[in-house]
């Protein structure tokens, strides 16, 4: 679970200061799932960046199960994103040399796994992703959706808690969008993670319990603070995808 107080971003460009975020105050409960919305520049981004630990807060608590991410060291930091939080992000940024399963055992290194595990976890990922059998192809040999899902599996082979997903369907036609949305719905629930989007898509949105935006730093969240998924509509496990 998420609970974030008081929590304001800060940029300095040149003499000038910009204020991101404004006294921010949030929680996203454990297994749930929040859509972030909101005008461009809004602050939508630097909002997810402080969940993933990958900036820090100028001001404010940003607290993952106890821990506030704003007091970790450095070193704590990279860890804690390392095994217990994936990110999906709009480009896919695979590596374009390595194969689908290569670039997806590249985000288990750091958590000092033996290759065989590594291995193990990536053909899993990829499975549950619908793509086991294009695990020896490279980026440039799948198509976009297809190169998405290689991402989210690469985000969900380290088991992380959180998904946290900067437009994962922006580069992507209306079809492959809802081709991966349902990829990503689908390992949400399955795997009951905590689960933030931002999307500029407002069908997408329509298909979240709550939604949050952000105008001028300043965040609204609409929508129950539970917002677990309804248990009647888990599809069914190992459902294939090719
Ligand atoms: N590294 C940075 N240095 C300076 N200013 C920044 C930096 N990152 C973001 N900003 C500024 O902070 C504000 C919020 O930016 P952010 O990227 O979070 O917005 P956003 O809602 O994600 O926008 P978009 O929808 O365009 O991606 C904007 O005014 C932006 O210019």
């Amino acid at each position: 679970m998420y609970e974030l107080t008081d929590v304001t971003k800060e940029y300095r460009r040149g003499k000038a200061t910009v204020t991101a975020l404004d006294a921010v105050g949030l929680t996203v409960p454990s297994g749930s799932r929040l859509v972030i919305q909101g005008p461009t520049g809004g602050g939508k981004s630097t909002l997810l960046q402080l969940l993933g630990g990958l900036d820090r807060a100028s001001r404010g608590s940003v607290v993952l199960d106890g821990t506030d991410l704003s007091r970790l060291s450095e070193a704590k930091l990279t860890r804690l994103r390392a095994e217990r939080i994936g990110f999906v992000f709009q480009g896919f940024h695979l590596i374009p040399t390595l194969s689908a399963q290569e670039n997806v055992e590249t985000a288990l290194v750091p958590l000092g796994l033996r290759a065989a595990e590594r291995r193990r976890r990536a053909a899993e990922a990829l499975d549950s992703v619908g793509l086991a059998e294009r695990a020896q192809h490279l980026p440039s040999e799948l198509s976009g959706g297809q190169q998405q899902r290689v991402a989210i599996a690469r985000a969900l082979a380290k088991h992380p808690q959180v998904l946290l997903a900067d437009e994962p369907t922006g580069n992507l036609d209306e079809a492959t969008r809802d081709e991966v949305m349902d990829v990503l719905e689908r390992r949400w629930r399955e795997l009951g993670l905590t689960f933030v989007m931002v999307t500029h898509d407002s069908a997408l949105a329509r298909r979240a319990e709550r939604v949050a935006r952000i105008t001028a730093g300043r965040i609204e969240v609409s929508g129950p603070v539970g917002g677990q998924p309804p248990s009647e509509a888990v599809p069914p496990k190992g459902l294939s995808m090719t």
